[in-house]
């Protein structure tokens, strides 16, 4: 791993990055500038193919860029080892079925794989991370179950716990709500602002729901067509027209008198 010369930063800075599947394709991803800064919960929101998954590829070097980079703590991504890269950011991918009969408990032990040595047995740390993750996801009533046996959401809180068991700074979830009920959708969130404020994790998520985006995220970035549209505090970025030029349709705001938010409603002019 190649260290900058530049003072070490706790930041992810993302300059200039243009993305494209092939080279004769079209860029999914123009010119994206974004710094994430440590002990925050950024929110990316924004139409439907308007390139959040893609940008989050790009940013666990699961893609390259074809223009740009992205430097974690002032390294270039694309210079970190897979085995130290995960050991700073974690995944919780987009509506992923577990089509095989491992255990829950041994999915979420699969997210310490960074930290343990081939072939060694897990450590009481180890067991105690992966206890706590399943804990917090509300996993650990099922933890002895195949997870192709598991429902859309529950699978989804497995996926999360794993994520979180590995224990990295950074963790970066795509969709992580889409699939969940309404209880298991406001838990999910608050225990990501649990790892923020107890754990000291950045949390990195993309939403569609811009209410939960509204309450849980104090950073927003909007997309569209491949491009940040707006960026900064949530309700300097959650404004009617800002909405509007992004989504193409109008919005309501209130104040939510529950948690001194704001909340918004769509609605179409006829
Ligand atoms: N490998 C690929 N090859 C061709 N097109 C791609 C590829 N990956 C993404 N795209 C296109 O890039 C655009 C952005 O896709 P992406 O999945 O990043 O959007 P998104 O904002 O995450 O969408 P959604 O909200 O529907 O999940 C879409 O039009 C998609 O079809």
């Amino acid at each position: 791993m190649r260290e900058s010369k530049n003072s070490y930063k706790s930041q992810i800075t993302v300059n200039e990055l243009s993305w494209k599947p092939t080279k004769d394709h079209k860029n999914i991803l123009e010119k994206i500038n974004i710094t994430f800064d440590k002990g925050n919960i950024y929110g990316i929101i924004g139409p439907n193919g308007s390139g959040k998954t893609s940008f989050i590829k790009n940013l666990l070097h699961f893609v390259e860029p074809d223009k740009g980079n992205i430097m974690i703590e002032d390294v270039n991504l694309l210079d970190y080892r897979r085995k130290d890269l995960a050991k700073k950011i974690a995944l919780v991918p987009q509506n992923t079925t577990m089509d095989s009969s491992f255990l829950v408990y041994d999915v979420v032990m699969m997210g310490r794989v960074p930290y343990q040595k081939r072939f060694a047995e897990a450590s009481q740390s180890d067991i105690d991370i992966v206890t706590e993750a399943m804990i917090l996801t509300d996993c650990y009533s099922f933890k002895d179950k195949e997870v192709d046996m598991l429902s859309g959401g529950e699978a989804q809180r497995v996926l999360t716990a794993r994520a979180i068991a590995q224990d990295t700074e950074w963790l970066i979830l795509d969709e992580p709500t889409a699939s969940l009920d309404v209880k298991h959708q406001i838990e999910l969130m608050e225990s990501l602002v649990k790892l923020k404020k107890h754990k000291n994790k950045t949390i990195i998520t993309v939403l569609h729901d811009i209410n939960i985006a509204a309450t849980y995220c104090n950073q927003i970035i909007m997309m569209k067509d491949g491009k940040v549209h707006s960026h900064g505090k949530t309700e300097e970025v959650l404004t009617k027209d800002k909405l509007r030029e992004v989504y193409e349709i109008n919005f309501e705001i209130l104040d939510n008198m529950k948690n001194g938010k704001k909340y918004y409603i769509p609605y179409t002019c006829d």
